[in-house]
């Protein structure tokens, strides 16, 4: 990895005492010594956690229990600067966004006029407005921001307001690795100067080129190095004022002084509700579950801790771009990095060094790697992790709209064995009370260490239309109409990664800026239209559920859903990407009956039935997999297809295996079974003389066309080493010419540990979680529907006016969801039998009689769903695809049930 964009201005080095801070001092607080005294040992709060603690804690306080009367113990007498648990080595003024900082609640953007548009390389965009650039001492720029939370929101009075190139902030170096490419670097001699200063540097080519030009070179140059006194004179100013609120906060974690560290760092006067208890809770030692809207600020709850606790911080997220825009939000205090399983090698082993050497303070991390075998034994060797953050914390539960099988192993007992955390900060936007207990269970969160705050922000205005065939149209006329012709930025969320290339165009051909984003389009192409989005390049942007994670653009205006979204946590999720920056913001729901009944169907998708769990469990345990330790493997395509699952649901009943009550078995992390071997150099017998795996590749490999062919774990079984030793064996081979090599066949690997007394009990417990899980989804699905249809409802008999009446519909029925009132009260739109079902479905099997069906397998085709092993691409064609979507799915499975045995029955009756 490219070491030298860390040189952004930084140095780093172990915790020297305050006077020997260089001159120009570079940027990035450091990972302590292990043997300095924690500050969130001296308080102590509501925690009732019974962890065990390190040896070197002294036990909790119980005279300092809650944590509103937080008060931690008197300063030690003289408070020495190398007590601080990491260096500040440069400076950064506070951090600005470019977002305009008027925070009324009323929206006037009369500023942007849709026609105003240009053309720049096939993309559309709207001219930004002048950005004005100010440079001013950090403690004199300020961004004043409402309280967006707070229960009323008042106007600010008009300050003057800075703006800011839009760099956003990009101070975290580690982020400029990611592409592997090299940072922009300073000349050197700005080197130990904060990026945000880039403008001395752009100064400083204009007076060369001054010179140049013929000027009065000698005293530009006097001016510039004037100019750069200058700058680390602020700079020195700005890091001591943050060491010294550091240190104040460490002494007493008092409102008065977290209240500074805000101001200093972010430039922010006040917490918004809910983060000044939080931050509160874990500088306590206090596990906390933390429930904000989104963009209320949840991730300055970890980012002030992550200054002031001694270990690393660790944070959990779902998705490698949220990590990666997390990153890049991190103030340039702190510093950051980032291990997924899709980075490059040299990049993790980059990050890994710099984790041991402590240069990394908070650790951006996906949950598959967080518990991965090499990275724990780091954490058990020698680092200390004081917090581990799990964001989107919903995801823990099944019973979320987004789990995720892999969030499964963030249970508390193995973050606290395994890392030796000290604190758990679960943060979520979206969760039921049912998944809050969920998730708070796993993680062992004390219930009276909740902090939940209402889920919506009070700046929307919603509102629901019925629509229908003319969904695009009626798209098109709200987009002209008053509001949403005048909002500069919007977003539409649709289903299906077609209608966002479809609508987007339609746009376009209607003179709107805009473009579609999926998860199928090229991670650099998904990567610049976000770009352009935020850069107000592009005016709408047309995206499946892919699209807004981790996105801070405070200006967004309006959210459109085009098709109903899959839950209210969706909706919630996807609205809170609008009005950010505190301002009203519109959001519109187009409901259609055929969406609703395609979701429906699309939610029946990832369910199973016992006979293919039973089938699965059976193979997860055949015999020749029983052996102990032996590498066990499931190659992901096959099986999907033989057992007519979708990967995700494999992977969910595997974790199951390994995390439930009884651990079955271990997984092992994913990869490319079958390798193809090219020797080229030396004849594979002198290798093998000279390497046991390469003997045991020859032993274990079959020859093709010349080409070694074999598979992974059954060598590295047979030699009893670790799937990873032996791809970095063929790895050091290619690396010296010997060999080339092709790998293929993506596969789950595991070893069994145990194995079930009877497979039969077993899958039919899993069918029952897994059918839970099934209609839990389907349950959210219709619960959304309700809403929206009591929202149009309510439209038609209002004497408010509608969108007023539409927003306090949707509100209450948001707000008594997540407090677990789940209503679904509009009639079920579902037919409960048809009269020709059962006729059809005969037909249907005597005229396929070639294909092994199940129920199920027939109830997805007349819903129009496909699945691995009946995929949409042939069984579209069928005449009965999709022709019984509007009966409910579990009726006709029970009548495809009856006819299954009829016709097996008959078939028999016939052949005897
Ligand atoms: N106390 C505060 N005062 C003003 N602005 C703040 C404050 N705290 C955070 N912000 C700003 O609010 C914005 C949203 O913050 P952040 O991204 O942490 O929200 P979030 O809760 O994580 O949202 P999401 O759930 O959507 O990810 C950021 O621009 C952040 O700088």
């Amino acid at each position: 990895m490219d070491s030298d964009s860390d040189s952004d201005g930084s140095h780093v080095s172990a915790t020297p005492p305050r006077d020997s801070f260089p001159p120009s001092p570079p940027p990035l607080l450091q990972s302590p010594p292990k043997h300095v005294p924690p500050v969130s040992r001296k308080i102590t709060s509501s925690s009732s956690r019974s962890k065990p603690k390190a040896l070197t804690q002294p036990p909790p306080n119980p005279s300092q229990e809650a944590p509103t009367s937080f008060s931690p113990p008197p300063p030690p007498p003289s408070p020495l600067f190398t007590d601080l648990p990491f260096r500040i080595c440069e400076s950064q003024p506070a951090r600005f966004s470019s977002s305009i900082s008027s925070f009324s609640r009323l929206r006037t953007r009369a500023s942007f006029t849709p026609n105003e548009k240009l053309k720049s390389d096939g993309v559309d965009f709207v001219p930004e407005p002048p950005q004005l650039e100010v440079i001013a001492p950090p403690k004199s720029v300020r961004r004043k921001p409402p309280n967006l939370i707070t229960d009323t929101i008042t106007s600010p009075p008009v300050k003057p307001m800075v703006f800011r190139s839009s760099g956003n902030g990009e101070g975290n170096f580690v982020k400029l690795n990611l592409n592997g490419k090299r940072g922009k670097k300073f000349p050197s001699k700005y080197k130990g100067v904060s990026k945000s200063r880039s403008n001395y540097a752009f100064r400083g080519k204009r007076y060369k080129k001054k010179e140049a030009d013929g000027g009065d070179g000698e005293s530009l140059l006097e001016e510039e190095s004037d100019l750069q006194k200058q700058v680390e004179e602020e700079a020195n100013g700005f890091i001591s004022s943050v060491e010294d609120a550091i240190l104040a906060v460490k002494t007493e974690a008092s409102d008065e002084n977290l209240t500074k560290l805000l101001n200093l760092v972010y430039g922010y006067d006040s917490f918004r509700d809910g983060q000044l208890q939080a931050i509160k809770m874990i500088l306590g030692g206090s596990s906390t579950m933390l429930v904000l809207p989104t963009g209320a600020g949840k991730s300055l709850c970890y980012q002030i801790p992550a200054m002031i606790l001694p270990g690393i911080t660790l944070v959990v997220s779902p998705l490698v771009s949220l990590m990666i825009d997390q990153l890049k939000h991190l103030p340039s205090i702190i510093k950051g990095g980032l291990l997924s399983s899709s980075q490059r090698p040299e990049e993790t082993t980059e990050t890994l060094r710099k984790l041991r050497e402590g240069i990394i303070k908070v650790l951006f991390v996906s949950p598959e790697r967080l518990l991965n075998v090499e990275f724990l034994s780091m954490f058990r060797m020698s680092l200390s992790v004081s917090l581990v953050v799990v964001d989107e914390a919903h995801c823990v539960s099944e019973w979320s709209h987004n789990f995720r099988p892999s969030y499964m192993r963030l249970k508390a007992s193995m973050l606290f064995s395994e890392l030796k955390a000290e604190c758990i900060l679960a943060m979520t936007a979206t969760a039921t009370t049912m998944t809050l207990q969920a998730v708070m269970s796993a993680l062992e969160i004390p219930s009276t260490n909740l902090i939940q705050k209402s889920q919506l922000r009070d700046n929307f205005e919603l509102s629901v239309s019925l629509s229908g065939a003319n969904r695009m149209k009626d798209l098109l006329i709200l987009m002209e109409s008053h509001p949403y012709k005048e909002i500069r930025s919007i977003i539409v969320y649709c289903k299906f990664q077609y209608e966002t290339d479809m609508i987007s165009k339609y746009l376009r051909d209607n003179n709107i800026n805009a473009k579609g984003y999926h998860s199928g389009l090229p991670a650099k192409d998904r990567v610049r239209i976000q770009e352009s989005f935020c850069s107000n390049k592009i005016r709408v942007v047309v995206a499946t559920v892919a699209f807004g994670m981790g996105l801070d653009k405070g200006d967004v205006g309006a959210v459109i859903h085009f098709s109903l979204p899959g839950s209210m946590e969706e909706y919630v999720q996807e609205i809170g990407r609008a009005g950010r920056d505190g301002r009203l913001s519109y959001c519109h729901l187009f409901y259609d009956n055929d969406t609703y009944l395609k979701l429906r169907s699309l939610a029946h998708s990832d369910g199973v039935d016992e006979y293919a769990v039973g089938k699965f469990l059976t193979h997860v345990f055949s015999t020749e997999t029983k052996q102990q330790e032996m590498i066990c493997s499931l190659v992901i395509e096959s099986a999907s297809q033989k057992f007519d699952m979708k990967e995700e649901v494999m992977q969910t009943i595997l974790t199951h295996l390994e995390l439930g009550e009884v651990q079955y078995l271990r997984m092992l992390p994913q990869l490319n079974i079958c390798c193809t071997l090219n020797f080229h150099k030396s004849s594979p017998n002198t290798l093998a003389a000279r390497s046991t795996i390469v003997a045991a590749i020859l032993k274990k490999s079959h020859v093709k066309q010349g080409l070694h062919v074999f598979d992974i774990p059954a060598v590295a079984s047979s030699i009893c080493v670790a799937t990873t030793d032996v791809l970095a064996e063929i790895q050091a081979l290619k690396m010296k010419w010997e060999v080339t090599y092709e790998l293929k066949d993506p596969a789950f690997c595991y070893t069994i540990l145990k194995s079930p007394r009877e497979i039969c009990s077993l899958s039919s417990h899993l069918t029952k979680w897994l059918t839970e899980i099934e209609s839990c989804k389907v349950r959210k699905l219709d619960i959304m529907s309700s809403a929206a249809v009591a929202a149009i409802s309510v439209s038609n008999t209002s004497e408010l006016s509608s969108g007023a009446k539409q927003t306090q519909s949707l509100q209450s029925r948001i707000f008594d969801y997540f407090n677990g009132d789940e209503k679904c009260d509009t009639p079920s739109k579902m037919t409960q039998n048809c009269a020709f079902l059962r006729a059809d479905i005969k037909v249907f099997l005597q005229s396929n009689r070639q294909a092994k069906f199940t129920p199920r397998a027939i109830a997805r085709i007349m819903h129009g769903v496909g699945s691995p092993a009946f995929p949409n691409s042939v069984w579209s064609k069928t005449h009965f695809w999709g022709r019984y979507m509007s009966v409910e799915f579990r009726v006709i499975m029970d009548a495809a049930q009856t006819e299954l045995f009829n016709f097996v029955d008959r078939n028999a009756a016939l052949a005897t």
